[in-house]
């Protein structure tokens, strides 16, 4: 596992540093793909809950913004475990490569149902923000295009572009594996309305704006 994290890794760090982002077909693997799409599945009505915008959730604004569910991932469920445990791997293969002083991460399961989105948004602001790195992993199996519910990127780096009406460099099906990393404050992005529903885990490695003894810890 370790070797393949290594290559995985040294593939990420390269386009990280020459484009701010990867599609990858293939994040850990099939049989991890496979126990989180299960996971997803069988998680309660009463597990999922309403996402909210910012940190701390403004959930009335937030409904305009987005309207998907979303549960966190920890230590406690097996195959949740398992890929924390490879995000973690990750982490370290990266910094290692990168000196970007990821620090920790957060994860959370995110479900759309049919007529659910996410407007374009950007996931962390220059200077207010320790989200770094975003990774979105995709668990559905047959996806079409007719399902809709793509990962829409823009381009931040063409500087003569309007605020609000970047280019549009990516437009990714949310299909079974696949994994999306890019640098958090460069990507605006957004998810369109999916017909059909739509499994991910999103994951936001963080760098460690603890100072003046407040503790920040993930969530
Ligand atoms: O699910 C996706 O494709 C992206 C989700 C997203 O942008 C987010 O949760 O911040
Ligand atoms: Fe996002």
């Amino acid at each position: 596992m370790t070797a393949d994290i290594d290559t995985l890794a040294d593939t990420v760090a390269d386009a990280l540093a020459n484009d701010g982002y990867i599609i990858l077909p293939d994040g850990p693997g099939k049989q991890i793909s496979h126990a989180l799409y299960q996971r997803a599945r069988e998680l309660s009505d009463s597990q999922w809950q309403a996402a909210g915008i910012g940190r701390h959730g403004d959930h009335l604004l937030a409904k305009e913004i987005r309207s998907d569910r979303l549960h966190w991932l920890d230590y406690e469920h097996q195959a949740e475990a398992n890929y924390l445990t490879w995000l973690e791997q990750m982490r370290i293969a990266l910094n290692r490569r990168l000196f970007l002083g990821l620090f920790d991460s957060e994860s959370h399961f995110a479900v759309y149902q049919p007529g659910d989105f996410y407007r374009r948004h950007i996931d962390a602001f220059r200077g207010r923000s320790n989200r770094t790195l975003t990774i979105v992993y995709y668990l559905n199996p047959e996806w079409a295009q007719a399902d809709g519910g793509e990962l829409c990127l823009y381009d931040t780096i063409d500087k003569q572009s309007v605020r609000g009406q970047e280019p549009l460099i990516e437009s990714v099906l949310p299909s079974f594996g696949k994994m999306v990393i890019f640098l958090s404050e460069k990507f605006p992005h957004e998810v369109l309305t999916t017909q059909k529903t739509r499994y991910s885990i999103a994951t936001w490695y963080r760098i460690n704006s603890s100072d003046h003894g407040f503790i920040d810890t993930a969530k």
